[in-house]
């Protein structure tokens, strides 16, 4: 009976011959294929990934099967394609690379003290029932939202969140985006959900919130004009309506510590709870007649 060692003694001889860089090597690699994971997990690149996926695929099969006039195609279209791919993901490379040269540690991204300002100022604004949409940037690039509105540059604080989103105050129509504790753009446009889906009886703004967290990883805080309510939209769901502790804590755990940068909530599976319309007290009639 062939021992292991006679049976794969292929494998063993080029285990054998590993060395330290080879290994080092493969962990990098793995490293980096990673960190590309999750920089376009929960973001319109995910799509374009697969795409790529499925080309690579085709032009495998297209080189082992000897398909001389498809490879020659798929060659010249990657090649273009490639350049294609630089020009239309500019934004996210830009921030990738960004991110590589920042440093690492809690307080690189969100301070624990604009959290605590941008919690209070959406419990104010929620006393006051005056609407509010704010995105979190997590990992996605949202310089294409901001590039909607008007560039701002300023920290966060209550009085300042409080001015924007103040009646008849020039930029309290659409979002905000805060990028690192900064406010960098008010007055944005974000993607709207589909209006057929669960969340239909919902009004644009709620729905913009659902629509911007569907196709990236900010976490978006949504106030209600119209009932006070704070809730958080992530990963295309929008969660409970929440009290200022809670707020507080959900902030936290989502971008101060970083604790999950896929979209879920911690302690809670599957991201926050979808919240039904029917859950609205008092919600608004269904629009558009669905
Ligand atoms: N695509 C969008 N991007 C950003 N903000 C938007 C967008 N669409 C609407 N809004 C904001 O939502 C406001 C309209 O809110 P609407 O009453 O339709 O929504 P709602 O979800 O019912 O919110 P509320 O409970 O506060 O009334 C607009 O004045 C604007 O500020």
């Amino acid at each position: 009976m062939p021992t292991r060692e006679e049976g794969a003694p292929g494998l063993l001889s080029s285990l054998g011959s590993l060395t330290l860089q080879d290994v080092l090597d493969v962990l990098l690699v793995t490293f980096l294929i990673y960190q590309g994971y999750l920089l376009v997990v929960g973001t319109r690149a995910v799509n374009v990934v697969r795409g790529i996926l499925v080309f690579a695929g085709v032009w495998v099969i297209s080189k082992v099967l000897g398909l001389a006039t498809l490879s020659y195609l798929l060659d010249r279209a990657g090649t273009v394609g490639l350049f294609a791919l630089v020009v239309l993901f500019q934004p996210e490379l830009r921030a990738a690379l960004e991110r590589v040269g920042r440093p690492r540690g809690r307080d690189a991204g969100q301070s624990g003290a604009a959290l605590q300002d941008l919690a209070r100022a959406m419990e104010r604004l929620s006393e006051r029932r005056t609407g509010a949409l704010i995105a979190i940037e997590r990992r996605t690039p949202l310089g294409e939202y901001a590039a909607t509105g008007v560039r701002l540059d300023a920290v966060v604080s209550v009085p300042f969140l409080e001015a924007l989103f103040a009646r008849n105050a020039p930029l309290h129509d659409g979002g905000v985006i805060i990028q690192e504790s900064r406010v960098v753009a008010a007055g944005c446009l974000f993607p709207l959900q589909a209006a057929d889906g669960t969340y239909r009886r919902y009004g644009t703004r709620h729905r913009a919130a659902i629509g911007l967290s569907e196709l990236t990883d900010a976490v978006v805080l949504v106030v209600s004009e119209e009932r006070g309510s704070m809730r958080i939209a992530l990963a295309g769901r929008l969660g409970p309506h929440l009290n200022g502790s809670e707020l507080r804590e959900q902030l936290r755990a989502l971008v101060y510590d970083r604790a999950d940068l896929t979209g879920e909530l911690p302690g809670v599976p599957g991201a926050p709870p979808p919240t039904p319309p029917e859950s609205e007290a008092g919600g608004k009639p269904e629009r558009g007649g669905a």
